[in-house]
């Protein structure tokens, strides 16, 4: 039987790029972001229950989600990112037990689910360990800013849509401290794979 790893920190502590790490070593990642990225395309049934619940000036010309627009929406207002996330948060577990089975069926021995929100949205049952990506404030601020090119306001308001992220470090089967440079984060990594024996 494989084994189920769930990968999460907070927005832009490193969770993509430790999943990249992890890809390099062989393993497979079932990714929730990519995953809420595809339900949510034109011709999906999450795309026309968005189109309905918040209108279509969320659209852009192409027809596709503005994300930016609905980004702005949703990080202002707790309700209203509720009424998203009741929308594509069924449709991502769905895709991603797929993605899951798919590989299990490749007879791969390890599936990471990369999922920013797992303990917000209480999916630790779906996994076996959970590893945890931490930055702390300043850096993931700075990170998320650079990234994105967003406003101190922006980055804050995303922050503060999840759970602190030294509180997910309680919760945390390990911690991989990303504060420094990615070769010290795929030190840390190496040392994980070894302890957890985890194979592709
Ligand atoms: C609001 C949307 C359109 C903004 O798109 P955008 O391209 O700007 O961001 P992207 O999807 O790449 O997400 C970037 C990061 O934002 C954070 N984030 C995204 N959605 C949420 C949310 N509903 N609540 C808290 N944090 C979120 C995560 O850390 C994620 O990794 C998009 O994030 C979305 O559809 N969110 C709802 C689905 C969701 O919750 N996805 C997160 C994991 S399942
Ligand atoms: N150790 C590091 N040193 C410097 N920059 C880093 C480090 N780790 C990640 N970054 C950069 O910080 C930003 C956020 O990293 P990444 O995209 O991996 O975070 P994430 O947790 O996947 O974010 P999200 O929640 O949005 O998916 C990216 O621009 C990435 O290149």
């Amino acid at each position: 039987m494989a084994f189920i790893v769930g990968l999460t920190g907070g927005i832009a502590s490193g969770k993509s790029t430790v999943s990249k790490l992890l890809e390099k070593r062989g393993f497979t990642i079932v990714d929730a972001d990519i995953a809420a990225r595809k339900v949510v395309e034109p011709g999906e049934s999450a795309y026309s229950e968005i189109v309905e619940a918040f209108g279509k000036e969320i659209l852009l010309k192409d027809g596709t989600l503005d994300r930016d627009k609905l980004g702005s929406i949703v990080f202002q207002n707790e309700e209203e990112r509720q009424k998203l996330n009741g929308i594509v948060h069924p449709a991502v577990r769905k895709k991603m037990k797929e993605w899951q089975e798919e590989a299990i069926k490749a007879g791969k021995q390890t599936v990471v689910l990369d999922i920013p929100l797992l303990y917000e949205s209480k999916l630790t049952h779906l996994v076996e360990k959970v590893i945890v990506v931490y930055v702390n404030e300043e850096t993931q601020l700075k990170r998320l800013m650079e990234r994105n090119e967003f406003t101190e306001d922006e980055a804050k308001s995303r922050i503060s849509s999840q759970m602190p992220l030294r509180e997910k470090l309680e919760l945390a089967d390990a911690v991989l401290d990303n504060n420094g440079t990615i070769e010290e984060t795929e030190k840390q990594l190496d040392q994980l794979i070894e302890k957890w024996k985890l194979k592709p």
